[in-house]
């Protein structure tokens, strides 16, 4: 089969079939990743087949994972979500052959690679580290989650767009917490995530296994989604000039329509049976329920107090999470030249800018994405411990020619919007400097 030169992907062997659909899903990344993977209906890692049919209800992160990732190649997945060697030990029970191709995906884990070298480094790490942090994540997620109900309802007693403005303030920072706790075992910390009309399961695909297993490149949902509204793959193939411009010109109104607009299309979706509505999406509900049981609002005026609270968190919600750390013309997206070494460690560093600004504060690296490097490398754990481990990743990028880049929020959402604007890829590979 001749790929077209644009749609050659700088870290697989074909163009995910998933992009050729006019509907762009979590359920259709999935579907697409059954039919390209070499999987053979059941769970690949590198080149062996296993079934883990029996496993499904004993894995310890919950029935989700294995679940939804069946006929899959879950390579990467599996590496990033277990630091501990006990589940890497299980795998030869679970082996049933040989896959019979070779793998589509060209990024590599060799046990003296980037990755590798620091997970083992990280192992030997934990068992010293100091984990009180993780209480004051639970505590900052708590209070957060505690304050959109009570300025939800204080907006609505006091008539007060201040305290408005906060309980949106607080459901954006809730849901970028949340996001710390879905990528874990199952907890009911990460139910929080929905109260933005987004939802966890939803984005455990969108977000755990696509976007950070494959970020900026043609697998990555979370690039996928955006167009051709916004296109931050250097290509004119998918992004035309007037499309460019008037992406930006337009987007304050796309971000405060995200959330609901998430939320309508899933719906959408799943009467075309191209999406799953689950019994937590109904979550949301509480906060106009709040408003109205505490408020003497009417019906009508509750829902409008709603709606522009989730406005408001929608809007801040993309502000922080699009000018996070991926998008930059300096960054590594799909179609700019690939550093020699195919690592999938390094293929991540090279994928991500970090927010220097928010270092120090473990408040602000919950509600920011902050620690985004180390966020992507180990997803299990939680932001609070991950300054620990700087030391240790310093050390292991100097040996393998890696570079933590830094900028703060402005020089990130400047940067963010060239990218939106680049057509042409970067020749000169990351690291070619070094
Ligand atoms: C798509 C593939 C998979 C994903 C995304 C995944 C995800 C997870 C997550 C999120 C956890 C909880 C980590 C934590 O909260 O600290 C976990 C734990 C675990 N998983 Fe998986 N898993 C996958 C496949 C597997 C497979 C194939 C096995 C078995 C061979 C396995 C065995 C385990 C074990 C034993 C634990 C407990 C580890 C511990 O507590 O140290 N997982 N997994």
């Amino acid at each position: 089969m001749v790929i077209e030169t644009w749609k050659k992907s700088g870290i697989a062997t074909k163009f995910p079939s998933y992009r050729n659909s006019s509907l762009i899903t979590a359920k259709g990344w999935l579907l697409g990743k059954q039919n390209d993977d070499e999987a053979e209906g059941l769970w690949r890692i590198y080149d062996g087949i296993y079934d883990f049919t029996d496993f499904i209800k004993k894995h310890p992160g919950g029935e989700f994972w294995l679940t939804e990732s069946k006929g899959t190649d879950i390579t990467e997945a599996f590496e990033a979500h277990h630091i501990a060697i006990g589940p890497h030990k299980l795998l030869s029970k679970y082996k049933v052959r040989d896959a019979k191709h070779p793998r589509i995906y060209t990024l590599t884990l060799h046990e003296d690679g980037f990755y590798k070298t620091l997970r083992e480094r990280v192992r030997e790490k934990l068992k010293t580290i100091d984990k009180s942090p993780q209480r004051k994540s639970d505590l900052i997620h708590f209070s957060l989650l505690a304050s959109i109900f009570i300025f939800a309802v204080l907006s609505a007693r006091l008539n007060s767009l201040v305290c408005l403005a906060l309980a949106g303030t607080a459901l954006c920072w809730t849901t970028i917490v949340s996001h710390n706790y879905f990528h874990r075992r199952d907890n009911w910390r990460m139910y929080a995530f929905n109260l933005s009309l987004m939802n966890f399961c939803s984005w455990r695909v969108s977000h755990a296994l696509s976007h950070h297993i494959y970020p900026n490149s043609y697998f990555d949902l979370e690039l996928s989604m955006f167009e051709p509204y916004f296109c931050w793959v250097p290509n004119p193939h998918i992004k035309s000039k007037l499309m460019r411009y008037l992406s930006i010109i337009t987007e304050p109104v796309f971000y405060a329509l995200a959330f609901p607009l998430q939320k309508i299309t899933r719906i959408i979706f799943s009467l075309r049976h191209d999406n799953v509505m689950y019994w937590h999406d109904s979550l949301p509900l509480s906060i106009p329920l709040a408003i109205f049981l505490f408020s003497d609002l009417s019906l009508f005026l509750t829902l409008r107090q709603w709606l522009f609270i989730t406005m408001i968190a929608s809007f801040a919600f993309c502000v922080i999470g699009l000018n996070a750390a991926h998008h930059d013309p300096e960054i590594y997206h799909e179609g700019d030249a690939h550093r020699e070494d195919r690592d999938w460690g390094l293929f991540q560093v090279d994928t991500i800018i970090d927010r220097g600004d928010l270092k120090g504060s473990q408040f602000l690296v919950l509600t920011h994405f902050g620690d985004h490097i180390l966020h992507h490398l180990f997803p299990t754990l939680d932001h609070g411990i991950l300054p620990q481990l700087y030391p240790i990743l310093y050390e292991t990028l100097d040996q393998f020619k890696g570079k933590l880049r830094e900028c703060n929020h402005l020089v990130h959402l400047l940067g963010q919007h060239r990218q939106l604007l680049r057509t042409e890829p970067n020749t000169k590979p990351p690291g070619a400097d070094d």
